[in-house]
């Protein structure tokens, strides 16, 4: 019997269950989509039962696809949209309330509230991230405050806090197991990512009770046997989605790094035992824990990559497939001076600005719908110019950057990238990087594989984009975008 590793990829926008080959292959894919709650400005939620609908009609999928073909199933991997957090009652598995997305900036006040309390370098030094409402504590806190009796509950440990992969696992033991991996755990503002553990001072600052936060394992390790398949499956890989995508990218030199152009965008470079301390708003997070040894990576955070593609798509109205920006883009030679900042749900790093809102600079009776879409497109290659910019400043200059996420099917902008960054840019083959990470960490959770070094060697360019715009063209970009992102800002 040919052996298999189901990969579950719980995404922003939608669920996947992958079929892939120990080698790595995709044999099987299957993908739903759930529908985006946003009740007032700057929320964002998800229905829990729409999420773990989807992940378990996917995962059936995958399991028809393996019995058809007499495929043995060794393990599942867990990957998720990270920082987004629910809490559930551990009698029942009834949520309490909708799962609060990563996006969501309702909390921005309770984290102007706590900057006041503990100095953000302080924070930045135990958690390596910032006081924004983008992490996980701010909106546990926030759903203990907000839903009747919640906090009664949680502190008679009634209830069960975590991150989408903690719920999944919860709900596929059916109950038995609330752990999460140590990659999820650095997105919370409540893990000390240096010690390993959850941070009594951190949990009393949140107001955060310790009891109902899940165990942290390894990324590769025994999270439990999913049950909810009428047949026993060990889950033995997890990781949180742009960890995985490092992963997948086969980032495991100092120094590696990947850019992941999804619903948001982010770029991890890998530092390995060493969690360097962002001096330029950087997050530092862990990267992978394998075997208890912790490889850290220092991360940019874009809020608004594919999702402004989308944007344009369904409430603009000016394109019926995201696949149409990149014919607008290619037969334009420039946008004629319109740039976009699409700070719709703020702006994340290196700016750290919640209530931020997005806009569009340098309009004339010109202005088409193609300048709009090839600018909301080259935004999404500024804001990744300017992480880099920031990681310049850190003391770290990448040569190449490795691409990947739905986003990165648009070639023009992958040229675009290598123009502005001013390097080559690598699109691997497999662009469903984050699932292949998962799988891959199954894997040797599993003991299919012996190291990650193992694996690596199977990553490989489908293609490589070089810089090919001029240097005068290039810097007249860079600081139009500058002069109005910092408009936008004062
Ligand atoms: N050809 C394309 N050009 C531009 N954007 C694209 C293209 N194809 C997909 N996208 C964008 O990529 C995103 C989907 O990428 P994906 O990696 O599946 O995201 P996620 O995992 O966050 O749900 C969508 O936001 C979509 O707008
Ligand atoms: O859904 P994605 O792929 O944009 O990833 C979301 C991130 O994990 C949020 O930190």
């Amino acid at each position: 019997m040919t052996t298999v590793i189901f990969s579950i990829d719980q995404g922003t926008t939608s669920s996947r269950t992958l079929v892939f080959s120990p080698k790595g292959e995709i044999l099987f894919t299957a993908q739903e989509e759930f529908p985006q709650l946003y009740p007032q400005d700057g929320w964002v939620e998800h229905d829990p039962e729409a999420i773990w609908s989807t992940v378990l009609s996917t995962l059936k999928q995958a399991q028809a696809y393996a019995a058809e073909r007499d495929l043995s199933v060794a393990a599942i991997g867990i990957t998720n949209q990270r920082e987004t957090t629910l809490v559930w009652d551990r009698e029942t598995g009834k949520p309490l309330y909708n799962a609060i997305v990563w996006q969501d900036r309702r909390t921005a006040e309770i984290c102007r509230g706590l900057a006041k309390k503990l100095p953000a370098e302080d924070l930045q030094a135990k958690t390596g991230l910032l006081h924004d409402p983008y992490f996980s504590g701010s909106k546990m806190a926030w759903i203990l405050d907000n839903v009747d009796g919640a906090r009664e509950k949680a502190e008679h440990g009634e209830l069960c806090f975590g991150t989408i992969d903690s719920f999944l696992i919860w709900r596929l033991t059916e109950g038995k197991r609330h752990v999460t991996d140590a990659t999820n755990a650095s997105r919370t503002n409540l893990f000390d990512i240096h010690a390993q553990r959850w941070d009594e001072g951190l949990l009393n600052l949140f107001n955060v009770p310790k009891a109902g936060l899940p165990e942290v394992l390894d990324c590769a390790a025994d999270f439990g046997i999913c049950t909810v398949l009428g047949m026993d499956i060990p889950i033995t890989g997890v990781a949180g989605d742009q960890q995985a995508a490092a992963i997948g990218q086969a980032c495991f030199e100092v120094g590696d790094i990947k850019s992941t152009y999804g619903t948001g965008c982010f770029v991890l470079l890998n530092t390995g035992s060493e969690a360097i301390t962002s001096k330029n708003r950087l997050l530092t997070t862990v990267g992978y824990r394998i075997k208890g040894e912790t490889t850290y990576a220092l991360e940019g955070s874009i809020f608004m990559a594919g999702a402004s593609v989308q944007w344009l798509r369904d409430k603009m109205k000016l394109v019926d497939d995201a696949r149409e920006t990149e014919a607008v883009c290619e037969r334009l030679d420039s946008t004629e001076g319109v740039y976009l900042v699409p700070a719709f749900t703020g702006l994340g790093a290196p700016y750290w600005a919640p209530d931020a809102r997005g806009a569009v600079f340098g309009m004339t009776r010109n202005t088409g719908r193609d300048q709009v879409i090839r600018a909301t497109v080259e935004s999404v290659v500024y804001q990744t110019y300017d992480l880099f910019d920031a990681m310049s400043k850190d003391g770290v200059a990448p040569t190449a950057l490795r691409v990947d996420g739905g986003m990165t099917a648009n070639s023009w902008m992958c040229g675009y990238l290598a123009d502005i960054l001013d390097m080559p840019v690598l699109r691997p083959k497999v662009l469903e990087t984050t699932a292949l990470g998962a799988a891959y960490l199954a894997g040797l959770g599993a003991g299919i594989y012996s190291s990650m070094q193992e694996v690596a060697g199977q990553w490989s360019a489908e293609r490589t984009f070089t810089p090919s715009l001029d240097a005068k063209t290039r810097e007249t970009r860079l600081a139009d975008w500058a002069k109005y992102v910092q408009k936008l800002l004062s």
